[in-house]
């Protein structure tokens, strides 16, 4: 057999060869030797060639794409002109461009032209260094990158217009909308002559539903003699759409991880070499356990792990279950800050707390949604755990896949309930995505240890109703995900065991819904509550509830409601029924009594005051019915 030859994988053997200054700083940033991806990419990405880049989580595509840009735009015989664009990179959410910006400007303060142009705000600190040397300047011929950053949120299209005029950036990195609008300024130039590449990064989420639209638009306004790039560690599902994206005949490359599948039990004969989807250095496990365990599985993971993770992603289905769980878990899981992060918080607040988890330096929990699935680079994430698998299951290697990054070990668990959500085990290993039983650490929760916890979150809902809405709201939203995962002969709304998910969550009873419209398991959970006098703590919000309550509607939509309830609780709950009934009659005698003593003034003050609170009432649950259909339309930013 011939001797293999050893390939020199350093960034100076790649050819064309980079420049000096990339060499010197990739070095710098401690970069030894090219990721697989990058060997294979960057001098493909460099010639004209267009590429489609199918790689691994935490494998360093964005190295991969931004050194062929930067290195094309400086190797131009003359400076772009005024106000005209190189290269556009266009990423599925904020986070993913703001760290894409900020790899970019790590990269530009090795070369001292363009580092010279960098903002404070591409360098990542917030304050001018008044001792600093000035900056040195260049002849103005001289070759230089400026990135700008779109992101929608607090700055307007026209801020946005107007730093680009001012600064004349060349690079722009943004979400679909925000490019798009500033592409569409008869100000902003990408002619022919001038433009050079785009790269779709997580390309197959851009060309999913919702950015489809945008991403047309603003490739109609580029010319068609360009490099593309699509990078993703996903990119099969939609290879059949990148005709409509315009690739010319695109160069495919995948780098895939070999693995040796599990051994043959009965025959001892070793598993065949399998290619795999993720990176070595990530265990991905899995836990069968009925919901009401998953809390306490986590609790005892959390607090077994040797070391102790740091730095721990958990996955939600929707905004509305982590607005529940953020109250929840800091009670049940001692030891770790919880930091919410969703799609429908405002730009300022999710981009602090991102912060937040990013800086913590003590044990934190990013408590999230599929909003941080996608490309987030924090390589000190260890842990990620999924209380549910992802509707799509394209997300879930990307989920899982913010742990285990550049070789580090990481550890991803996903929770499954008993019964026909095991056959997602097998499902997911026909799609290159092999799990296996969470072994280390062990996990052994008896039905006692749920019921503490069960309890616990309880006794926390009820102290206060906001609490409890949310509780509510939550799991609602959680089913309606639930009913739309893509693998729908697994997860199955009518095999759901609705009072076990009445515990897990803590629920003081099953919101009523038409998922539940035929279970006839008890919905009070076994809770003994009395929610007439349920408050809120807050005592604006409790006075408001309580107004409402004696508006001539809320009280008929109460007594029509009653026999409904009545019919189904007589039967268990007969002496809870005829307290309520006996509460009933007594309020409305009062009221009764009370509206016969008012004066006509008083009574028409009155009439006023109730059809304003009516008209706030009917606006607030127009408003919560848009966010509940907001929410499963996906974070399109
Ligand atoms: N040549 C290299 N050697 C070692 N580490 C590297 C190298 N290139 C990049 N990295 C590091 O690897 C990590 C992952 O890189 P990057 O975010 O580009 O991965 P990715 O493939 O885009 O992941 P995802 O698919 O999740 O978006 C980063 O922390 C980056 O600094």
């Amino acid at each position: 057999m011939a001797p293999q030859t050893k390939v020199d994988r350093s960034f100076s053997a790649l050819t064309p060869a980079l420049s000096e200054w990339i060499v010197d700083a990739v070095d710098a940033m401690g970069f030894v030797k090219t990721t697989p991806v990058q060997h294979a990419a960057i001098p493909l990405f460099m010639k004209n060639s267009d590429v489609v880049v199918e790689a691994v989580t935490g494998s360093g595509k964005t190295l991969a794409f931004l050194i062929p840009i930067v290195e094309r735009l400086l190797r131009l015989d003359a400076p772009l002109k005024k106000h005209h664009v190189g290269a556009i990179i266009i990423s599925p959410t904020r986070e993913l461009a703001t760290q894409i910006h900020t790899v970019l400007a790590s990269l530009l303060k090795f070369h001292a032209p363009s580092a010279a142009l960098l903002q404070p705000d591409d360098e990542d600190s917030d304050m001018e260094d008044v001792d600093a040397p000035p900056k040195p300047t260049f002849p103005p011929g001289t070759l230089k990158v400026v990135p700008q950053l779109l992101l929608g949120g607090s700055i307007t299209p026209a801020q946005d217009l107007s730093v680009f005029l001012k600064r004349s950036a060349n690079i722009l990195i943004g979400t679909p909308g925000r490019l798009l609008q500033l592409l569409t300024s008869p100000h902003v130039h990408c002619p022919q002559s001038s433009f050079d590449a785009l790269v779709l990064d997580e390309a197959d989420r851009l060309l999913d539903l919702g950015f489809k639209e945008d991403l047309q638009r603003i490739l109609s306004r580029l010319p068609k003699q360009r490099r593309t790039g699509l990078f993703s560690a996903s990119v099969s599902e939609a290879v059949d759409q990148l005709i409509r994206v315009g690739l010319r005949n695109p160069v495919r490359i995948a780098v895939k991880v070999k693995t040796r599948a599990a051994s043959n039990g009965n025959t001892g004969e070793e598993g065949k070499i399998e290619d795999k989807r993720t990176p070595a250095s990530l265990q991905m496990s899995y836990l069968v356990t009925p919901p009401s365990h998953k809390i306490p599985a986590i609790r005892q993971i959390l607090s077994s792990l040797e070391p102790q993770p740091q730095k721990t992603i958990f996955y939600l289905a929707t905004c509305f279950a982590v607005d529940y769980f953020q109250h929840i878990l800091p009670e049940v899981l001692d030891g770790y800050a919880v930091v919410p992060l969703h799609g429908k918080h405002p730009d300022k607040v999710r981009r602090k707390n991102f912060n937040k988890f990013v800086d913590s330096v003590t044990p934190s929990i990013l408590l999230t949604t599929d909003v941080a699935a996608r490309g987030l680079d924090i390589p000190s994430v260890d842990l990620v755990l999924q209380l549910d698998p992802p509707s799509d299951p394209k997300t879930f290697i990307h989920r899982c896949g913010r742990a285990g990054r550049a070789g580090r070990k990481g550890l991803a668990v996903t929770f499954l309930n008993p019964g026909p959500e095991e056959d997602y085990i097998e499902f997911l290993r026909v799609r290159q995505t092999p799990i296996t039983p969470l072994s280390s650490p062990d996990c052994i929760i008896t039905p006692e240890d749920a019921e503490a916890v069960s309890k616990k979150i309880r006794c926390l809902v009820a102290t206060d109703r906001a609490i409890y809405d949310k509780a509510q709201r939550g799991f609602v939203s959680w089913v309606r995900a639930y009913s739309k995962h893509t693998a729908s002969s697994i997860f199955r709304v009518p095999d759901l065991p609705w009072s076990e998910l009445g515990h897990a969550w803590g629920l003081l009873r099953l919101p009523r819904m038409p998922e539940l419209k035929t279970w006839d398991g008890d919905k009070s959970l076994g809770v003994a509550m009395d929610f007439d006098t349920f408050a809120y703590k807050d005592k604006v919000r409790e006075k408001q509830r309580l107004a409402e309550l004696e508006t001539p509607e809320a009280r008929k939509k109460h007594v029509k409601e009653k026999p409904r309830e009545e019919s189904a609780w007589t039967e268990k709950k007969g002496l809870k029924a005829y307290k309520d009934v006996r509460r009933e009659k007594k309020v409305a005698k009062r009221e009764h009594d009370r509206v016969a003593k008012l004066t006509d003034e008083e009574r028409r003050e009155e009439e006023k005051l109730q059809g304003m609170i009516e008209q706030m009432r009917k606006s607030v649950a127009a408003k919560e019915k848009q966010d509940m259909e907001d929410e499963f339309e996906g974070f399109s930013d």
